[in-house]
């Protein structure tokens, strides 16, 4: 279950109520006292800042718990998650400061003129002289945010924002997020297109699929950056990643092993492609109609390649009758659709990576006693599997080597340097991925990422360190 933290300030009538009283309200609710601030003491009246970690669902608890009180008013309740939106969460900051009108007239007219003027005769200058080596758009029509679904292009602004600062974070690549008013194909493509000029690299993000295939695809065919959807290939890069390690802890090599993956939607798609990179024989991927079958016919263009794949099982079912005696499980779907029994009834050493959000397919409970490996797309259990592993390292390595595109070489060679950060003495159960915060991460996904570009052609520049 998720936590949130929220900041109670509470006034307390000594004569009626101890602190005493507070914290077992507070306790009694379910939540945990972190910190406690005295904003105003006194004798007979005193206030406080109480900070308190609370299971999202039971934060009205804690609150009417206190409410119970006589002596205890409760000013203001505060959700920290809130307080850090405020203003919202990046900003622009220049390189140098103009202190004085020589400076004004070389960072702005007349002086930029000339710099203009170079990059007129010569296109490529735009990489040295201008932001675009180091930036790259989030861009999100809001139509499928994270399992929100279609909240549209305000309410979406937060996760762009928040990927903005993880690429900042993680790689140093600025970020810009941009949340587009418009569910039309075409005009998504034009106007990512029109404003792609400043940008290094477009990271898509959270578009719904199916328009989300055509987009990707349009925009990697006429743009000469590198274009990525991240809800496809980050997440098929991470899963991959874990996939190799998870392998590693069962015994079990790709070639023999049988794979069903539930939900074939952005994430679904570009995981069962990456599969088949990667080597698997047996796929069987699955929507909320039961399996897509080789030698189907389907109206879904990436369900037709699937169905034209060899590796494609040709068996119809429903996910509890194909889930029997699988090697791997992997739900990019929506929560609890399976219960322990059907762990229970795969393979040997089953591995079930259930990743839709909040709610994975089958919850830790359930799946954990018969699941060998277990992991989630969450932070609260062992084992996240989240494209935050992917996409810092990614475009860090796209941009300094100024790859033309990202291909499928560079994505496969990403999941590797992921799996690869977790050495085999770490290697177990509950630590087939490393976390986010592990600064090895970024540094080997960028060098495979870069040597696979200037392998296959794609690479424009070769960055330092590789020369
Ligand atoms: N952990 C991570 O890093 C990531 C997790 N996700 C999660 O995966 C899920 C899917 O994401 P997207 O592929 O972007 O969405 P999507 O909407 O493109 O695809 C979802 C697919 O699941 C199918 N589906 C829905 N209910 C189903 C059911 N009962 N049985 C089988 N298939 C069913 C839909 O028909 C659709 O094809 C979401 O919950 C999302 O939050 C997505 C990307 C990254
Ligand atoms: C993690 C992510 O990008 C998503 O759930 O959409
Ligand atoms: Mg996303």
């Amino acid at each position: 279950m998720a936590n949130t933290s929220i900041i109670l300030r509470v006034e307390l009538n000594h004569e009626k109520a101890t602190f005493g009283d507070v914290a077992a309200a507070i306790s009694k609710a379910g939540g945990d006292i972190t910190s406690i601030d005295v904003i105003r003491p006194g004798k007979e009246h005193s206030v406080r800042d109480i900070t308190v970690e609370v299971a999202d669902t039971e934060e009205n608890k804690v609150v009417e718990s206190l409410k119970q009180y006589e002596g205890i008013k409760l000013i203001n309740v505060s959700d920290r998650t809130f307080l850090v939106h405020l203003g919202g969460k990046i900003k622009i900051q220049p390189t140098l400061p103009i202190k004085n009108r020589d400076d004004l007239s070389r960072v702005y007219t007349p002086g930029v003129a000339k710099v203009c003027t170079a990059i007129h005769e010569n296109p490529e200058k735009a990489y040295s002289l201008t932001i675009k080596r180091n930036t790259v758009a989030v861009v999100s029509d809001g139509t499928a945010v994270l399992g929100l679904g279609d909240i549209g292009p305000y309410a979406a602004a937060p996760v762009m924002e928040g990927k903005a600062m993880l690429f900042k974070q993680l790689a140093d690549v600025d970020a810009f997020p941009i949340c587009l008013d418009t569910h039309d194909t075409e005009e998504l493509i034009r106007t990512i297109k029109a404003m792609s000029p400043i940008f290094g690299g477009i990271n898509l993000e959270d578009i719904s699929s199916p328009r989300c295939f055509e987009i990707e695809r349009r925009l990697t065919e006429e743009l000469e950056i590198p274009v990525f959807h991240d809800d496809q290939h980050g997440t098929a890069v991470v899963v991959i990643a874990g996939l190799l390690n998870a392998l590693k802890v069962v015994n079990k090599r790709i070639e023999n092993i049988r794979v069903v993956v539930n939900g074939i939607g952005a994430a679904g798609v570009s995981i069962c492609k990456m599969l088949l990179s990667a080597g698997v024989t047996k796929l069987v991927p699955v929507d909320r109609e039961g399996t897509i079958i080789r030698g189907g016919e389907y109206s879904h263009p990436m369900w037709q390649w699937l169905a034209e794949q060899p590796q494609v099982e040709s068996t119809e079912g429903s996910l509890k009758e194909v889930i029997k005696g699988a090697d791997v499980f992997i739900g990019v779907s929506r929560g609890n659709l399976l219960n322990g029994e059907d762990i229970r009834g795969m393979g040997p050493d089953p591995i079930v990576f259930a990743m839709a959000n909040p709610l994975p397919e089958v919850s830790p409970e359930e799946a954990i006693p018969h699941a060998r490996v277990y992991a989630t797309g969450r932070s609260d259990y062992p084992n996240q599997i989240n494209n935050v592993l992917v996409f810092p390292g990614l475009f860090r390595g796209a941009l300094d080597c100024r790859a033309r595109c990202i291909n499928e070489p560079m994505k496969l060679a990403a999941a590797r340097a992921i799996a690869s950060v977790v050495t085999g003495g770490e290697l177990n159960e509950l630590y087939i991925i490393p976390s986010i915060f592990n600064e090895q991460v970024v540094i080997e996904v960028r060098k495979a990422v870069v040597q696979a570009a200037i392998l296959t052609g794609v690479a424009r520049r070769i960055p330092k360190d590789f020369r």
